[in-house]
């Protein structure tokens, strides 16, 4: 069995109200974006002029956009090509070989691109978390929520929404951001994560809950990993260059970049001043200062 040739469906049909079980609430702080196996492969067996994947690529790249804005991490899954017989061991019974190594096909698709800073995973099972780095990248990003679009829906998404579950992670599937065979599966697996591990959540309801910090050029650090990367933006040098304990003048952070970046993280409440900042310029210190603000603003 090979992957189908995959009929057109409305997306509007795949995104009928869900009941979920759980009032979970997307967290920009805790949140990671997983954009599931988008490569030229497994969109290609979709007339791509036409609904579902023609829309859930819009949407991506939307939710793409406000996951950037919002601090949110930007993590990738993409399958090798010729993948050896023994690592792929019992796909092969399902899918046969699987993908070619070939960029035309593993590449991910041209309108989602990754940028620079985003992290992309190679995937070797249908969950994201078999035989990956995803659950420890999170657990070093200090983040517990995981947004899912992607394809499958009801195959590599589903499946790693409930391994998310089950690593006491909360994931949360984007209906109208997610693919898959048919219409009738793409809504068992809505209706499986809704009621047995996670929350379905539109592109619509998922903007909005983390818009509330977009229009802000600096978010409210949620993590290390997100103060990393506003310092390195603000400073115009790649994350990896600044290390954690040598003075942030050193990398050309002065009063007017500082005020830039403590007044966005003020206007949004956190409480925090330039004096205490500047009295110790260095990323941990800051992260130090900055994760006792936010948990004394939790408490
Ligand atoms: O070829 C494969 O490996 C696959 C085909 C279709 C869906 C599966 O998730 C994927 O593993
Ligand atoms: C597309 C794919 O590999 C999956 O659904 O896991």
């Amino acid at each position: 069995m090979t992957i189908p040739a995959i009929q057109a469906y409305s997306l509007a049909d795949a995104t009928a109200p869900i009941l979920n079980k759980v009032g979970w609430s997307v967290d920009p702080q805790r949140a990671v974006l997983l954009i599931h196996d988008m490569q030229q492969y497994f969109v290609n067996f979709y007339d791509q002029q036409q609904e579902p994947i023609s829309r859930v690529i819009q949407h991506i790249g939307q939710i793409r956009a406000a996951a950037e804005a919002a601090g949110i991490p930007v993590v990738y899954t993409a399958q090798p090509g010729d993948q050896p017989v023994e690592h792929r061991a019992l796909l092969s019974d399902f899918w046969g070989p699987g993908l070619k190594d070939d960029s035309a096909l593993t590449q991910i698709v041209p309108a989602l691109r990754p940028a620079a800073n985003d992290t992309v995973l190679t995937k070797w099972r249908y969950s994201a978390f078999q035989r990956t780095e995803l659950k420890k990248q999170m657990a070093q990003w200090q983040r517990d929520q995981l947004i899912i679009v992607g394809v499958y829906a009801h195959i590599g998404c589903m499946q790693t929404a409930a391994e998310a579950f089950m690593l006491d992670i909360q994931p949360f599937i984007v209906s109208d951001a997610v693919a898959d065979f048919s219409l009738q599966e793409h809504l068992m697996s809505l209706n499986y994560i809704a009621g047995r591990c996670g929350k379905v959540i539109t592109t619509e309801t998922l903007q909005a809950s983390i818009s509330s910090q977009e229009n802000s050029t600096y978010p409210i650090p949620g993590s290390r990993h997100t103060l990393l990367k506003q310092l390195a933006d603000l400073l115009e040098i790649a994350p990896d260059e600044i290390t954690a304990d040598d003075s942030l003048l050193d990398f050309g952070l002065d009063s007017v970049r500082m005020m830039s970046l403590v007044g966005d993280w003020q206007q949004q409440g956190l409480n925090v001043s330039f004096i205490e900042l500047a009295a110790v310029p260095c990323v941990e210190s800051w992260w130090q200062l900055l994760s006792a603000k936010l948990e004394e603003a939790a408490a």
